[in-house]
């Protein structure tokens, strides 16, 4: 088996609510780096982990991770709509190794996803249908969260059940790094607000549009200087990238979600799924980091981060 891993953060105001076009430039250029990096890998299997943004998962059932053997995505914030191309039979035998290695993984026949998953297949790939891929859930909205440890301890089983696929894996985060984007939060809401929540109903595509303009709106206010949501953090973000470059994720164990959330900001805990990708790849033997870019960009209301890995064997 060989494996590599990348982490790309998204931004549903990608496109939406963009910053000087020299960032989007040097934006683009990493990017590119990270097709270039995944066609020469040439991947028969991506393993992607991604959060979710209230459109799958509620709080009536909030698993902290879960293994889908089929997807469907919703189609928010103009991402693309319908099945992803799963592969069942990988991610099924990925499940049982995973739970023989004593993890208590939740499995979906058929996950609901958002453009947290979506985005990364759209901008590596061109399409939720390219590659075969493994969906994995990791909470990093909806609180209470469990330690970190236990995500670094996901990613380890999930890298030890993939080796033994024997084929060439790309373990792909989805999110992060440091940002306070307006997701709402359960503790506090409206009762309307709480009932969506906890439900899940569906919503309009006119009560869509509403919420995606609100986030595009905020946005436009950050980029302009609004305090409301906590600074995106480059120093934070860059020591989780250093310890992600490591090649020891296991030193993440003892970062307390309190810690996480004031350095990094309500959705700072979407840093899980990079810590997912890593400890999968570290899972399957020593790797490097190849290549890292970094940028806070308040107009996504993102530290903006990509980086490859690749396995030393
Ligand atoms: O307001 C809503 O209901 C949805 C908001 C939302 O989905 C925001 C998402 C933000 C990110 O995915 C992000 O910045 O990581
Ligand atoms: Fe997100």
């Amino acid at each position: 088996m060989s494996a590599v891993a990348v982490g790309l953060s998204h931004s549903p105001l990608i496109g939406k609510n963009d910053p000087a076009p020299d960032v989007i430039a040097a934006v683009d250029t990493a990017v590119d780096e990270a097709r270039a990096f995944i066609r020469s890998f040439d991947p028969e299997l991506v393993v992607l982990y991604a959060p979710d943004h209230y459109n799958g998962f509620f709080y009536k059932e909030m698993p902290p991770f879960c293994l889908a053997t089929e997807a469907n995505a919703v189609g928010d914030f103009g991402s693309a709509a319908g099945p992803l191309s799963v592969d069942t039979e990988a991610a099924r035998a990925i499940a049982l190794g995973v739970l023989d290695r004593g993890i208590d993984l939740t499995i979906s026949a058929r996950m609901t996803v958002d453009h947290g998953f979506v985005q990364p297949l759209e901008i590596l790939f061109g399409g939720i249908d390219q590659v075969p891929v493994v969906p994995v859930f990791v909470n990093g909205v909806a609180t209470p969260l469990g330690p970190v440890s236990r995500i670094r301890a996901l990613g380890t089983a999930i890298g030890e059940a993939a080796a033994a696929l024997d084929r060439r894996v790309l373990f792909l985060g989805s999110g992060g790094l440091s940002h306070d984007p307006p997701v709402p939060v359960l503790e506090g809401a409206p009762p309307r607000v709480a009932d969506a929540l906890i439900e899940g109903h569906p919503p309009t595509p006119e009560q869509r549009a509403r919420g995606e303009q609100r986030v595009v709106q905020a946005g436009r206010d950050y980029a302009a200087g609004s305090t409301a949501m906590i600074p995106i953090n480059p120093t934070w973000d860059n020591l989780v990238l250093d310890t992600l470059a490591s090649g020891r994720p296991e030193d993440v164990d003892d970062w307390s979600v309190e810690w996480m959330g004031a350095e990094g900001g309500g959705s700072a805990h979407e840093v899980r799924t990079w810590i997912a990708a890593f400890a999968s790849l570290a899972a399957t033997g020593k790797y490097q980091m190849t290549s890292r870019f970094y940028r806070a960009i308040p107009e996504w209301i993102a530290g903006f981060a990509v980086a490859t890995a690749v396995g030393e064997r």
